[in-house]
């Protein structure tokens, strides 16, 4: 690991797992959540439209799966700043030979990683702890008329929460099912 990331794939092409290289001293220690050089080799090559931060409070809650419709649609780079969540990307892209395929990561206030989500990805996450923070870099800005989601209990995606889903918001709950969608 030459640089402040170590950039590792997954099996689902162009999501990439990011291992954070924290510079410490006797005082505590420095670590980049961002580069644009670095992270270029990771296949970021947007620029940062917004940057956002949640506190998700209690424990086994899910947010998501959330993604923008084009020309809306948008790379995050997520981290967790506090507690510990499974971050979960899915392959929406139809042309993939991954299409519906999930991945998950343990991401944590202390383990120094973080998931690189290119867009055609739904992305949400399940808290593992209470009190979770976590800090999002979108390529794109909201736009809540091209937002859209999957159901994170979808059966054709068959995510494997590690807990019971404690707590949804309303809109989460009601996504429609792919098979639904794709029934249209
Ligand atoms: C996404 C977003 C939302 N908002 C407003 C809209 C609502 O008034 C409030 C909460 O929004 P929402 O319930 O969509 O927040 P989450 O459920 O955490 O959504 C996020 O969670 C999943 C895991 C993601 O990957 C996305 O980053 C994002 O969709 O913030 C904004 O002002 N800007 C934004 O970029």
């Amino acid at each position: 690991m030459t640089g402040r990331f170590e950039i590792v794939d997954t099996p689902l092409a162009g999501l990439k797992l990011l291992h954070r290289r924290r510079m410490g001293d006797d005082r505590g220690w420095l670590e980049r959540l961002f580069c644009a050089d670095e992270l270029a080799s990771a296949g970021w090559v947007w620029p940062i439209a917004q940057i956002n931060r949640t506190l998700t409070v209690n424990k086994g809650t899910v947010r998501g799966m959330h993604f923008q419709h084009p020309p809306h649609e948008e790379a995050k780079l997520v981290t967790c700043l506090r507690g510990e969540v499974l971050d979960v990307a899915v392959d929406l892209r139809k042309n993939s030979p991954t299409y519906l395929g999930w991945h998950g990561e343990i991401l944590s206030g202390k383990n120094a990683a973080s998931l690189l989500i290119p867009p055609g990805f739904a992305h949400g996450f399940q808290t593992l702890t209470s009190d979770v923070e976590m800090f999002y870099v979108h390529s794109a800005p909201y736009a809540p008329q091209a937002e859209d989601g999957v159901r994170a209990d979808d059966p054709a995606i068959a995510i494997a929460w590690p807990l019971e889903i404690a707590e949804r918001s309303e809109r989460d709950r009601n996504f429609s099912l792919v098979e639904e969608r794709e029934a249209k």
